[in-house]
C-alpha cells in the first residue's frame, strides 16, 4: 500500500513539471557553477545529473564556472600569496597564469567530464575562445576610490555565436571565466562573467549557485530568505549589501536590465537544487524579476494551481 502511495506521489511530482516543462521547453538557461558550492564531489556528481536532466527536458543549459576556493589552493601550494581587495582578486601575471591553468586546465575539464559521464554533451571552453568575452581593465572602488588590482577585467563585449552553434548542435557549453583583453587575459568575477551571456544569449534565465539559501535580508544577524525582488527593489538594497552577495545581486540586476526575465541566486548544497527551481511551483532561492519582461518574454504557465511565484 505504501508503495502506491510513494508512486502517486512521483507522479503528482511529475506532473507538477508539466507547466514548467512547457514554459521553459527550447529556452536557454545560463548556470553559474562556483567555487564554494562545488568542493562537495556529491553536490559535483547531482550538479551533472541536473543539468544533463535539463538537457533531455528540452532546455538548452550553457555552465559559466567559477573555482575560487580551487585556484586559492593552488595558489597555497606553490607558496603564491593571494588577497582580495572588494570581494576581486588581485591579480598579478602570475598569479593570472595560475588563475588561467587552474579554470581552463583543472576545473572545467571536471565539470565537462561529470557531465560527460551521461552523455557525449559537454564542451568546454575558455571565455577567451572566438572572442566569447572581451574586458577591460576594471579597478576596485575601495569607499568610492579606486583602487588598482593588476589584470581584472569586466567584460564589455561578448560574441556568443560559438556558444550558440554548440546549443544548435545539442552540447551543453561549460565556460571558464577568463577573458581576451589588449593586454593579454583577464580574471574576470564568474558571477559578472555568468550574467554578461545570458543577457547576450538573450537566456530566460540566469541561475547562480552558491552556499548559501539565496539572499538574506539584514545578513549576519537576520538570515531570514527574500524569496522575490523586482529589478527597482533590488537597486534600492544595493548599496546595503556586503561581501560575496555583492557580485552575485549585481549579476542578477546585469542580467536583468539587460533583458533575461529571470535571475536566481540558489543553495547549491541542496542536492537537485537546480531541479527544485526550474520544475516546481515553489521554486527556491532568491529570485529577481523585471514584472513586464516577464509576462513579455515568458507568459503565464498554464495549469498552476496555488500560488504562482
Ligand atoms: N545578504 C546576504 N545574504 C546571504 N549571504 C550573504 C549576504 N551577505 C554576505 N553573504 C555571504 O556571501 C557568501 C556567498 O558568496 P561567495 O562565498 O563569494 O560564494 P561563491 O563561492 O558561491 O561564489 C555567503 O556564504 C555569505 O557568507
Ligand atoms: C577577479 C576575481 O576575483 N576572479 C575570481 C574568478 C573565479 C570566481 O569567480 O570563482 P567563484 O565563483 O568560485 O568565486 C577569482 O580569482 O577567484
Amino acid at each position: 500500500m505504501n508503495s502506491r502511495i510513494d508512486a502517486l506521489d512521483k507522479a503528482n511530482t511529475l506532473i507538477e513539471a508539466l507547466p514548467w516543462l512547457s514554459r521553459f521547453h527550447g529556452k536557454t538557461v545560463v548556470v553559474k557553477y562556483g567555487g564554494n558550492a562545488m568542493t562537495d564531489p556529491d553536490l559535483r556528481a547531482r550538479f551533472a545529473e541536473n543539468i544533463v536532466f535539463l538537457r533531455y527536458a528540452g532546455l538548452r543549459p550553457v555552465v559559466v564556472h567559477g573555482g575560487g576556493p580551487q585556484i586559492s589552493a593552488h595558489l597555497d601550494r606553490l607558496g603564491v600569496q593571494t588577497s582580495f581587495t572588494a570581494g576581486l582578486r588581485v591579480t598579478t601575471p602570475e598569479t593570472m597564469d595560475i588563475v588561467r591553468m587552474v579554470l581552463v586546465g583543472q576545473v572545467n575539464r571536471e565539470i565537462v567530464g561529470l557531465v560527460n559521464a551521461h552523455g557525449p554533451f559537454a564542451i568546454g571552453m575558455s571565455g577567451e575562445d572566438a572572442h566569447l568575452f572581451t574586458a577591460e581593465r576594471k579597478p576596485a572602488i575601495v569607499d568610492g576610490t579606486p583602487v588598482d588590482i593588476g589584470m581584472v577585467g569586466e567584460v564589455v563585449e561578448v560574441q556568443p555565436g560559438a556558444v550558440r552553434t554548440l546549443l544548435d548542435d545539442g552540447r551543453i557549453p561549460v565556460v571558464s571565466s577568463v577573458a581576451r583583453s589588449d593586454e593579454g587575459v583577464y580574471n574576470v568575477n564568474a558571477d559578472t562573467a555568468a550574467a554578461a551571456l545570458a543577457a547576450a544569449l538573450d537566456a530566460s534565465k540566469l541561475i547562480v549557485l552558491t552556499d548559501v539559501e539565496g539572499l538574506y535580508a539584514d545578513y549576519p544577524a537576520n538570515t531570514e530568505l527574500i524569496s522575490r525582488l523586482t529589478v527597482g527593489e533590488l537597486e534600492e538594497l544595493l548599496p546595503e549589501l556586503s561581501s560575496g552577495m555583492v557580485p552575485k545581486m549585481e549579476a542578477c540586476l546585469r542580467a536583468v536590465r539587460g533583458g533575461v526575465p529571470q535571475a536566481h541566486v540558489i543553495d547549491g548544497r541542496v542536492p537537485n537544487a537546480m531541479l527544485l527551481e526550474v520544475f516546481t511551483n515553489e521554486g527556491i532561492g532568491t529570485m529577481v524579476v523585471d514584472e513586464i519582461l516577464e509576462a513579455g518574454k515568458l507568459g503565464r504557465p498554464e495549469g498552476i494551481h496555488g500560488e504562482e511565484r
